[in-house]
């Protein structure tokens, strides 16, 4: 693992509202790993997500990104895709954002990502409601991939969905980092969708890091009473 290309490190990264609510977290995620983030509701994980993306007010620590910084994938894609704007559209914008890209050229890459996330290439002409919420989950990994990003940040990606759906975007995303060789940080409540789609896993706990392991080590041997009980719980 240590000779792998390093995508980010998180140093002693501390964070506090009116209280502290992140205590020392360190990790690190490597090049094609997909790392999860599992803990209880508050217990730290958006706001460890906001640190990442650099949007955390009352940080301390260090974060340092070896690549370009994370695209982020929420549970509800419907609230992140502009419901009055057209799919390319959508999809053209962090094209046009990044300039400098001719306009058929950023078309082509519109069709090209389409494809990619496996939908029809005339799903660029409908609006986010006209879409089923697996396709709209499709277009919001798309946005995230347009502009060459090789780090995700996937926050209960495929909450929101229904099993059969769910399956067919954990797919989709394995198949995505395969290609292009992604690391994502992969936050679920779900044991299950983590043990098919991580390689490692951080759980977290009251803003600690309680575990940290391969797939294997936390699920056959876990080593902290709190993993034990979530594991339990879990079968
Ligand atoms: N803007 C804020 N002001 C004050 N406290 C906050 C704020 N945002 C979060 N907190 C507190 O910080 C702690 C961590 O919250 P955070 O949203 O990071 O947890 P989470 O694990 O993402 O929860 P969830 O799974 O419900 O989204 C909680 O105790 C929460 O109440």
């Amino acid at each position: 693992m240590s000779d792998r290309k390093k995508i980010l490190e998180v140093r002693g990264v501390n964070a506090y509202y009116e209280k502290q609510v992140l205590y020392d977290i360190n990790f690190t995620i490597y090049e094609n790993e997909i790392l999860g983030l599992v803990g209880e509701s508050g217990c730290g994980k958006t706001t460890l997500s906001k640190a990442i993306l650099g949007l955390g007010e009352h940080t301390q620590g260090e974060i340092i990104h070896h690549t370009s910084r994370p695209q982020m994938i929420f549970q509800d894609p419907y609230a992140s895709l502009n419901p009055v704007k057209k799919i390319g559209w959508i999809l053209e914008e962090p094209l046009k954002l990044k300039g400098g890209i001719p306009k058929t050229q950023r078309r082509e890459a519109v069709m090209d990502i389409l494809k990619k996330v496996g939908l029809d290439e005339k799903i660029a002409s409908r609006l986010p409601r006209e879409l089923s919420g697996g396709q709209r989950q499709r277009v919001s990994i798309a946005t995230a991939l347009i502009n060459g990003s090789r780090f995700i940040i996937a926050d209960e990606p495929v909450s929101a969905l229904d099993v059969t759906v769910q399956a067919q975007i954990m797919e989709l995303l394995l198949k995505l980092a395969d290609e292009f060789q992604l690391s994502y940080l992969f936050i679920s409540h779900d044991l299950n969708v983590i043990y098919q789609m991580c390689d490692r896993l951080i759980v977290m706990k009251e803003g600690r890091i309680v575990e940290e392991g391969s797939i294997a080590q936390v699920f056959n041997k876990p080593q902290n009473p709190y993993t034990k009980q979530l594991l339990e719980l879990e079968n």
